[in-house]
């Protein structure tokens, strides 16, 4: 492909993107899939250029823009070298027109922008939630050759003892130290919440929302003793990833896995009600800590859809209340940084739920206290943005 046919790709790339983002269609990495599956002639270095135009151009704007074409000229003032490349050739972007104007610039919607105010980020901290992501990964506290394994590639070292920091790209993925188990990938943040959880998950816990076991496996791998995770969702396909996880890691015993049905959760978890020395509530959110990760998620969310997350959020919260027993611990997390989605939920749930406290706020190499929790960013911490709060019954 020429320079300009990979411009023109991003754009109609984008125009899926943004369509997607708005009826809440697939994400932009499945739809750049898509694009190039259909498109042979494409090679690996033009799909990375592809990609990278498109994300490139995601980042920079802050309100949905109408068009791809937008999206890409909004590039274009932030990066001058690529106007020539809108010259009208066979498979190029038709050149500029003098009243053509740019999707506007900015980190987020305006709406989204004033909530993420509001909820402590100053512009450096939004600013921030635009940058692309490390790779990080966890050395499997179960596996002794964690000690003495050979990295292929520059390890960074990072602030938890199993917690290494990879280039951006690396294929973990085709590692046999990966397929042997001894290597997950996973957020340093993330990390860090499953280390604190894991400290609480003595006999018997419920990692409620589990998905595809990210926090079961981290919190079953650093257990030096023996309890039993019940690992739930109701999403059967993520769901159906766990326990192959699991084996792989070594902690399959230790784990099993329930599908609950929307709206009638307890029904599968009814054996357990007012039994878990722990429940972690990793709930739905609109995932505004993971814009590094999928930028175009600043354009799916709206005020409605906000607050159907803080309802659901509510309502996971007191199912974990039932399942809980007396003088046992909830772990509320969301990968979001808006108080709606954090500090004003446990608020909300210690209104409802007068027995119940927030644990003491305990210092931790990373992140900040924020209301009755913690909570982790990009800018200050270099991890997916967290709130985390631990609740106790009395
Ligand atoms: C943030 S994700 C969980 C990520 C996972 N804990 C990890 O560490 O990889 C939230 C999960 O909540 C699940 N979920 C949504 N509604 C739920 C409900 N009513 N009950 C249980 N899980 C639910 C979603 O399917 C999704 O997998």
């Amino acid at each position: 492909m020429t320079p300009a046919a990979r411009v023109q790709a991003a754009i109609e790339i984008l125009d899926e993107v943004i369509s997607g983002a708005v009826a809440g269609g697939a994400p932009a990495d499945r739809i750049v899939s898509a694009y190039f599956k259909t498109r042979r002639y494409a090679g690996s270095k033009d799909r990375r250029a592809v990609r990278e135009l498109v994300y490139s151009a995601i980042r920079v704007c802050g309100e949905v823009p109408k068009t791809g074409r937008a999206a890409m000229m909004r590039l274009v003032e932030e990066d001058a070298s690529l106007s020539v490349l809108f010259d009208g050739s066979t498979h190029g972007p038709a050149v500029i027109e003098a009243d053509e104007r740019p999707a506007r610039a900015g980190v987020a919607p305006d709406w989204l922008i004033a909530r993420l105010q509001s909820s402590g980020l100053d512009d450096a901290e939004m600013a921030a939630l635009m940058d692309r992501a490390p790779l990080d990964i966890r050395l499997n506290a179960k596996h002794a050759q964690r000690h003495t394994f050979e990295f292929p590639v520059e390890v960074e070292w990072l602030t938890l003892p199993n917690a290494r920091r990879l280039p951006s790209g690396t294929p973990v993925e085709q590692w046999d130290a990966y397929k042997d188990g001894l290597i997950e990938v996973q957020d340093l943040g993330s990390q860090l919440i499953s280390l604190i959880s894991g400290a609480y998950a003595t006999f018997l816990t419920i990692d409620l929302c589990a998905g595809a076991g990210g926090k079961t496996l981290a919190m079953a791998c650093e257990r030096t003793h023996s309890g039993r995770i019940v690992a739930s969702d109701t999403d059967r396909r993520r769901l159906s990833r766990l326990m192959p996880r699991a084996k792989r890691a070594g902690v399959a015993d230790s784990v099993e896995t329930r599908l609950l049905d929307p709206g009638k959760e307890l029904e599968a978890l009814s054996d357990l009600k007012g039994q878990a020395d722990f429940v972690l509530v990793d709930a739905p959110c609109s995932g505004t800590g993971t814009w590094r990760r999928k930028p175009e998620a600043k354009w799916r969310l709206t005020p409605d859809r906000l607050d159907r997350f803080a309802k659901t959020q509510d309502y996971l919260l007191d199912l974990a209340a039932e399942l809980t027993r007396p003088n046992g611990v909830i772990g509320f997390v969301t990968c979001s940084l808006l108080d709606e989605e954090g500090k004003d939920r446990v608020e909300a749930f210690l209104k409802r739920h007068p027995e119940w406290k927030a644990e003491p706020y305990l210092q931790f190499p990373i992140g900040r206290q924020h209301g009755q929790g913690l909570r982790l960013t990009p800018y200050h911490d270099g991890t997916d943005g967290f709130f985390v709060a631990m609740l106790g019954s009395s």
